[in-house]
């Protein structure tokens, strides 16, 4: 599985600014918001383009577009900090949600929401959350996208754990990952560490559980 770490410096300004305990509500939105466009940035960069013609003020000359705008679906909760900002460089993608939440004991995902185009064959696909700990919302969220077909995954997260990592690669599934940093491991309650706590909460407030 190709694993790319976006390690430019504002990126990993804004993640500093995520990880810091003090950093409230709006402002580890903002920063999220931010770190997103650069990782679709970059995570865009292999994207096929196509030519067609236009005209400047001057003269015709050739112009670009992607050829073939991904599907950007983000993993509710967490990942809904990063859909306005995806959406903002890709303004030609449509969107489908997959809502999961991770059972506090068992730490499996359970599945609340799916709301996806039936047939994903030829259509490549963005995931979007911010955190892949021990990879099984991950895991999951593309089976469903490759049980529909999808055979060009990129999961573009904030945060990446070296087991969560191995899991995704261990599935098989035709996927990438772009992330912003791999930290060193999890916590006793599967929290990434150092990490940034957690994301959905960090957002849109929740009792802490770390
Ligand atoms: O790799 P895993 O061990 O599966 O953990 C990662 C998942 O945990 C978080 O979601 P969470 O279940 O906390 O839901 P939330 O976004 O509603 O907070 C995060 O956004 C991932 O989806
Ligand atoms: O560290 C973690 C692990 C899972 N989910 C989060 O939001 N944070
Ligand atoms: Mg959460």
């Amino acid at each position: 599985m190709d694993v790319h770490v976006i390690d430019h410096p504002l990126a990993q300004a804004r993640l500093t600014a995520m990880r810091d305990a003090r950093t409230d509500s709006p402002s580890f939105r903002a920063a999220l918001r931010e770190l997103t466009t650069m990782l679709v940035y970059e995570a865009a960069r292999s994207f096929p383009v196509e030519k067609y013609p236009v005209q400047t003020p001057v003269t015709g000359t050739e112009g670009t577009r992607l050829a073939n705008p991904p599907l950007l679906v983000p993993v509710l909760r967490a990942g809904l900090g990063m859909a306005d900002a995806a959406l903002g460089l890709l303004p030609e993608s449509s969107m489908g949600f997959v809502g999961l939440a991770r059972d506090e004991e068992t730490y499996e995902p359970r599945a609340y929401m799916e709301s996806l185009p039936r047939d994903l064959a030829g259509l490549p696909v963005l995931v979007l959350d911010p955190m892949l700990a021990t990879g099984g919302s991950l895991e999951h969220c593309c089976r469903l996208l490759a049980d529909r077909g999808c055979t060009d995954i990129t999961v573009l997260c904030v945060l990446a754990a070296p087991i969560g990592i191995e899991r995704l690669e261990r599935s098989g599934l035709p996927l990438r990952l772009v992330t912003a940093s791999i930290d060193e491991g999890l916590n006793d309650k599967m929290f990434i560490v150092p990490g940034l706590g957690d994301a959905g909460d960090r957002q849109f407030g929740g009792m802490p559980r770390f």
